[in-house]
């Protein structure tokens, strides 16, 4: 050994020998600074087991979207709304929902938090009475976990946390009333979850009278808080109906009127057709997974069957280049095989994902949504082609309203969604946040502040629909960083905000053409009067002449209100009143000058027309800043609403 190891060897057993020592010796007399050896892997694994989903919830309920007591309203009020969405579309049912947030307690704390009961009621298909108890209180029990279609619902988890956070805070039962059909008893369970089995506890099931045909009512009672403001329920309720067209909703708050939004679509969206994995992005585990819970099956039997788009010929095409015989049992596949037929996969030229798996909203629903929400001049919107992230398809669409009522100075008002569903929290950890933060806005002739959201009266709406929506947590609050994703949402962005900008430069070219109009407009009095000087012509007739050469100018002028002493509107041919302004235009240096002296000449030009209208009325608009919100009034019929 050599002679510098050798002494840290020595140095080390000098150092070790008497702690060991010690920590023996103060374990035997129970004493000593040395903290003793506690546990054994015996005792440890006398204390290892299962833990339950239930039980691991009800600590990490954060993890949910039950942190706080107003974030854990919305969420209650969203996870059953979502589902009777899902259902009643699945159904093919048009949605007819009624939300009541009532308050049924005393606020319990400084926070002003209070007992609320909650209850959403759907027109939906209802739920066959034995999967009542599991549905809403079970832990990840669901039927759209192991499917590949898209649905706003994902995890199987949603509503019985929901139902678990109202037992935690006030110990109520959930209360569920389902009805499957006419002539079909309505069924009112009340239920708890036992939390240490995930297992639903049924306190009461009784047949009771209601007036539904089909559907299913939920009532939940929790601590919670009620918030206005972009995380509260108003605003998701808003929001839904956006990305909703085809919902009919009646709001009843806690307090104030009941709120109603009337569908703008009688039509239903397209079903989402159920798919299999796409073969581009598809991970080695899941491969793995699926040959091997195939039994019997070929490896190309497997391709064909489990995978979209791949054909015989496609399957004994990455056969040939994994190495791999077609007729090998999939059950058997190991190892390196299993490495070849992953990269294989990933290699071969296979069709994009068919359409029919992603059901947008569409351009035009879209834009109906937005009127529905915000009364704006301008509103366009686009739909990117079906794309894949991970062997999911998806796809994006964004739409803009500007103008209008919404607010000048104020950020964008932005509004996320995935498969429909509007997302109110975590905004900064959303890809959805970050493809609108990374658009440069200027170019569409929007200020934006470095690295922050364009200023205006803007309202930006982008949703995501998927097969399968990456969320970054079971929260379902903020759409993963997918390059796939990212690069989609940024290309709509893009593509919407070219639209904006050709509008905006287009009104901004009218509102100038509009001033210089307005300043030839001034001078026209006494330009017809010098000419007709010259030319030995009524005043009158040259001032006509310029007019009619001036179509614009002429509608710009009957345009002007009536007086309101009744004198009526200007006519075409008499000379409009001078503009008037912050900054008046210059007069004619000759004109100014005379008036200035007092001279003859001075008093031979005409004296300014009498104002036929309040000044300000006729003034031309001052020229509008970069970026600056656009006046509303437009004179050119062209540039109207691009819908
Ligand atoms: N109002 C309803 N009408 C009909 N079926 C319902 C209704 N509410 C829930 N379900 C059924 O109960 C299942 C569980 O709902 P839950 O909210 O727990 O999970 P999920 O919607 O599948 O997923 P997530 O956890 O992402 O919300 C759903 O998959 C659906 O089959």
């Amino acid at each position: 050994m050599p002679k510098r190891a050798a002494k840290a060897s020595e140095r080390i057993e000098s150092e070790e020998t008497p702690a060991v020592e010690e920590a023996a010796s103060a374990a035997a007399s129970g004493s000593g600074t040395r903290p003793a050896r506690r546990a054994t892997a015996e005792t440890m694994a006398s204390r290892q087991r299962e833990i339950s989903v239930s039980e691991f919830f009800t600590k990490n309920r954060h993890l949910l979207g039950f942190d706080n007591p107003a974030k854990a309203l919305l969420t209650t009020v969203k996870e059953a709304v979502d589902n009777s969405l899902d259902a009643c579309e699945e159904a093919g049912i048009l949605p007819d929902l009624i939300v009541e947030v009532k308050e049924v307690g005393n606020p319990t704390n400084a926070s002003g938090a209070s007992r609320f009961r909650v209850s959403i009621e759907d027109n939906g298909p209802g739920i066959v009475k034995p999967q009542i108890a599991k549905i809403f209180a079970k832990l990840l029990y669901g039927s759209k976990f192991h499917r590949l279609k898209q649905s706003r619902g994902q995890q199987g988890i949603g509503i019985s946390a929901a139902g678990l956070y109202g037992q935690l805070t006030t110990g109520r039962p959930v209360v569920i009333i389902s009805k499957i059909g006419k002539g079909r008893p309505a069924h009112r369970i009340e239920l708890r979850i036992d939390t240490k089995r995930n297992h639903p506890d049924v306190l009461k099931d009784e047949i009771v009278e209601w007036d539904k045909e089909h559907g299913t009512r939920v009532e939940i009672e929790l601590v919670a808080a009620y918030r206005g403001g972009r995380t509260g329920v108003e605003a998701y309720l808003e929001q839904t109906v956006v990305a909703n067209p085809h919902l009919g909703l009646t709001y009843h708050p806690p307090k104030g009127e009941v709120l109603s939004f009337p569908r703008v679509a009688n039509e239903l969206p397209r079903e989402a057709e159920e798919i299999k994995p796409h073969p581009h992005g598809v991970e080695l585990g899941m491969l793995l997974r699926m040959l091997h819970d195939s039994p019997g099956k070929s490896v190309k039997q497997v391709l064909i069957d489990d995978f979209s788009r791949i054909s015989p010929a496609l399957a004994d095409q990455v056969c040939e280049l994994a190495k791999v015989k077609p007729k090998t049992s999939a059950a058997s596949i190991v190892g390196d095989d299993v490495d070849r037929l992953h990269k294989a996969l990933g290699e071969v030229k296979v069709k994009a994902p068919s359409a029919s798996c992603v059901v947008p909203i569409g351009e035009e629903l879209l834009i109906e949504g937005l009127k529905r929400r915000f009364k704006a001049d301008f509103y366009v919107s686009t739909t990117r082609p079906p794309s894949v992230y991970r062997g999911n398809p998806f796809v994006v669409e964004v739409g803009l309203a500007y103008g209008g009522e919404l607010p000048t100075d104020d950020p964008a008002d932005v509004m996320r969604f995935a498969n429909r569903v509007p997302l109110q929290y975590q905004p900064k950890a959303c890809a959805i946040s970050e493809a609108i933060y990374d658009t440069n806005w200027r170019s569409y002739e929007l200020q934006q502040p470095r690295g922050a959201l364009p200023l205006g009266p803007l309202a930006v709406v982008v949703h995501l629909a998927s097969v399968w929506v990456p969320f970054t947590s079971e929260a379902k609050e903020a759409v993963a960083h997918y390059d796939e994703l990212l690069r989609e949402m940024k290309l709509a962005v893009q593509e919407c905000g070219r639209k904006l900008g050709a509008h905006l430069r287009a009104r901004e070219r009218a509102v100038s053409e509009q001033k210089r109009l307005h300043l030839f407009q001034r001078y026209i009095p006494e330009v017809a009067e010098a000419i007709g000087a010259i030319l030995s012509k009524p005043k009158d007739a040259v001032q006509q002449s310029f007019y009619s050469a001036l179509p614009n100018f002429v509608r710009i002028v009957q345009e002007q209100p009536e007086k309101p002493d009744g004198e009526g509107s200007p006519a075409p041919s008499e000379p409009p009143p001078p503009a008037s302004g912050s900054e008046p235009p210059p007069a004619p240096p000759k004109a100014a000058a005379a008036a200035k002296k007092g001279s003859a000449s001075a008093k031979k030009a005409p004296p300014p027309p009498p104002a036929k209208a309040p000044p300000t009325k006729k003034a031309p608009p001052p020229p509008p800043k970069k970026g600056a919100p656009l006046p509303k009034k437009r004179t050119k019929p062209e540039l109207r609403t691009q819908v």
